[in-house]
């Protein structure tokens, strides 16, 4: 290319004192916080004004290619620049072109978008896990707050790392430096990247070098570092606070709606509170030997009972305008080692809100509970080493198969190896007895009733001490409910059981002694036979005869015993309760054979009291006392 020598020479030599004035003009309007400037100017090789505090010197510097044509863009900007600019116009310079650089221009958004994919993730995974309820299983098998962290935290660390680290080398690859997207958060990471951004662009434009550590300070740099630092502890707390101030998701945040709350209902006198409080309560004589229990428990203290509960009270706060709601109205109760506890009730009787008060999940309003001489309010991370639960509703892990659930909690139980493989083994066969096919498939895809065997199986793995069952049963054929039933027997040698269930067979077949729940209290407590024999007193007689002969019947039975009472009538089919001490079955025998010689029976039969009989009586006694108070 042909360069015209003699016109920069000249401008060397004569020193434009005038044309220098107005670039420093120039330059001052474009931006008056900065004092120090370059301009690169080429010419056979490069020179550069430097421009500090006003002075201008030019000095020779290494050939630069390109930067020329940028210069002239900046500061054709500048209302001051004609005498260089028309001086330049005569500087023949290289063929150069327009550089578009894509990455600086939306490299900040791209980065951030990019890093911020591996967020929903983390997020996600951990949602998921507490709104599961997975988080609480575990801590109830065992596994404590600080190694579940620890865990989580390390595991997420390794992936992002890796993640950086793939997004590095794809980075280089693509010829950008990138080494300050590792930090995070993602709002002062894009700040930050922005203010790279920025230097970049100038690094392009004036030739100068792209972001120093110095240049923290002129930038907004040292500001993202800040946010990052707070808004890292910050974090940390509110995380810390979520998840310690309950482990339930709607309860972390019930500070907020309690306020909000309090706004829109403003507190009554809370008079349905004080009026239970002051109801007469009729105990029966076994739930008050119980509370005696209980009470002489309470002041010589032993580990020789697995679960020892202390007028245990259990109230939801006011709700939605809706008043408090007393489900555990001050339980006492003793369960030995060993023993099998059976806890009957209707629906909403407060059972399963004992079990997780008992397990953690929710706390007791008053009262004390202690596990192997454990306070369950104090030391429930000691409790949980011991205790394995089956809940109500399956906590499973979609993904993981049943055997993988068995070897995870079974190590948060301390097993290892082969003994972990042996019982792993033996909760496979018993529980999911069809194990083969079924042991490595996901749970995600089980039928109800294998999630179910599966959760037994957890609750049984490692041989708890004490472990609850909230309906183990539901939902199972009775080929599975036998196999569940024997496993449940077979742990019973070694671990005290609490149960409830809706199944009068499973109470009477599994349960060393049973209690009645009725509205949040104890109505009768004692082991199936008693039951049977206190609440139970007579049989059931029923006689099918045509309607002509209904009359008939009656008298029957009013022969039989004066105090027979007709329960049930329809249709020719008419059912009595007689008392036992009034009548002999072969009595009863007698006289249906008579009955028969003078009209057509077409049906009979006698029944001893069965448990359900017991169970209907003692919830509707209850039921009938509440409403009459
Ligand atoms: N989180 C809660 N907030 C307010 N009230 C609740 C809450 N959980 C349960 N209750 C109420 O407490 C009472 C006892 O409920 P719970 O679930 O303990 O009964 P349950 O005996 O286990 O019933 P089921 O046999 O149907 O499982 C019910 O009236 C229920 O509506």
């Amino acid at each position: 290319m042909e360069v015209n020598n003699e016109i920069f020479e000249g401008y060397q030599k004569e020193n434009h004192e005038e044309s220098i004035n107005e670039i420093v003009a120039a330059y001052d309007l474009l931006d008056t916080n900065r004092n120090n400037f370059n301009v690169t100017i080429w010419y056979n090789s490069t020179y550069k004004f430097n421009i500090k505090d006003r002075r201008v010197k030019l000095v020779q510097v290494p050939r630069s290619v390109n930067l020329v044509s940028n210069a002239y863009l900046h500061f054709l900007q500048g209302p001051g620049t004609k005498m260089l600019f028309e001086y330049v116009k005569e500087v023949p310079k290289l063929e150069s072109r327009l550089r578009l650089d894509i990455a600086s221009l939306i490299g900040p958004l791209f980065f951030t978008w990019v890093i911020l994919l591996l967020f929903p993730v983390i997020l996600t995974s951990l949602v998921y896990e507490k709104q599961q309820r997975l988080r609480i299983i575990m801590k109830m098998h065992g596994l404590g707050d600080g190694p579940y962290w620890m865990i989580s935290y390390v595991y997420y660390l390794i992936i992002s790392t890796l993640y950086i680290i793939s997004l590095m080398i794809f980075g280089s690859a693509i010829g950008r430096w990138i080494f300050f997207m590792e930090l995070y958060p993602g709002f002062s990471l894009y700040r930050g990247l922005y203010e790279f951004s920025i230097y970049a662009y100038q690094k392009n434009v004036t030739g100068r070098d792209g972001m120093k550590l110095k240049d923290f300070t002129n930038s907004a740099m040292d500001e993202v570092f800040y946010i990052i630092i707070v808004e890292w502890f910050v974090a940390l707390i509110a995380t810390y606070y979520i998840d310690q101030g309950s482990l339930s998701m709607e309860d972390s945040f019930s500070f907020l709606r309690k306020k909000f709350k309090q706004s829109l209902y403003p507190q009554k006198p809370r008079t349905s509170m004080q009026s239970s409080s002051v109801t007469v309560e009729m105990e029966k004589l076994d739930v008050t030997q119980e509370r005696d229990k209980v009470e002489k428990l309470m002041l010589e203290p032993s580990t020789s009972h697995a679960i020892v509960c202390d007028n245990l009270k259990k109230v939801y706060p006011r709700r939605d305008g809706n008043p408090p709601k007393m489900a555990v109205r001050g339980l006492s109760l003793v369960v030995a080692s060993k023993e099998c506890f059976g806890m009957l009730g209707p629906n909403g009787a407060g059972k399963t809100s004992f079990i997780n008060t008992m397990t953690g999940l929710v706390k007791p309003t008053s009262g004390a509970a202690f596990v192997q001489g454990l306070d369950i309010c104090k030391d429930m991370d000691k409790v949980y080493t011991s205790m394995g639960v089956c809940p109500q509703h399956d906590l499973l892990w979609e993904t993981l198969t049943g055997r993988e659930h068995l070897l995870f909690y079974g190590r948060l139980k301390n097993l290892k190896g082969s003994e972990l493989n042996q019982v792993c083994y033996i909760n496979l066969t018993s529980l999911l007895y069809n194990f083969r096919g079924v042991a490595d498939k996901p749970a995600g895809k089980y039928s109800g009733g294998m999630k179910r065997r599966l959760s037994v199986a957890i609750s049984l793995i490692g041989s708890p001490k004490v472990v609850y069952m909230d309906e183990p049963s539901t939902g199972l054929d009775p080929a599975s409910r036998m196999n569940l039933w024997t496993a449940i027997k077979r742990a019973k040698r070694h671990t005290a059981i609490i149960l409830t269930t809706h199944s009068m067979e499973e109470a009477e077949f599994l349960c060393d002694r049973l209690g009645i729940f009725v509205d949040g209290r104890l109505q009768c407590i004692g082991n199936p036979k008693e039951l049977k024999a206190r609440y139970g007193g007579s049989y059931v007689f029923t006689m099918t005869t045509s309607s002509e002969h209904e009359q008939d019947v009656e008298m029957l039975v009013q022969d039989l015993s004066p105090n027979a009472k007709k329960i049930y009538h329809i249709a020719g089919t008419q059912k009595f309760e007689i008392p036992k001490g009034e009548v002999g079955i072969s009595k009863v025998f007698e006289a249906v054979e008579k009955a028969k010689s003078s009209f057509t029976v077409f049906a009979w039969g006698l029944e001893d009291t069965t448990l359900e009989d017991v169970f209907i009586k003692v919830a509707r006694g209850a039921h009938d006392f509440n409403v009459l108070s």
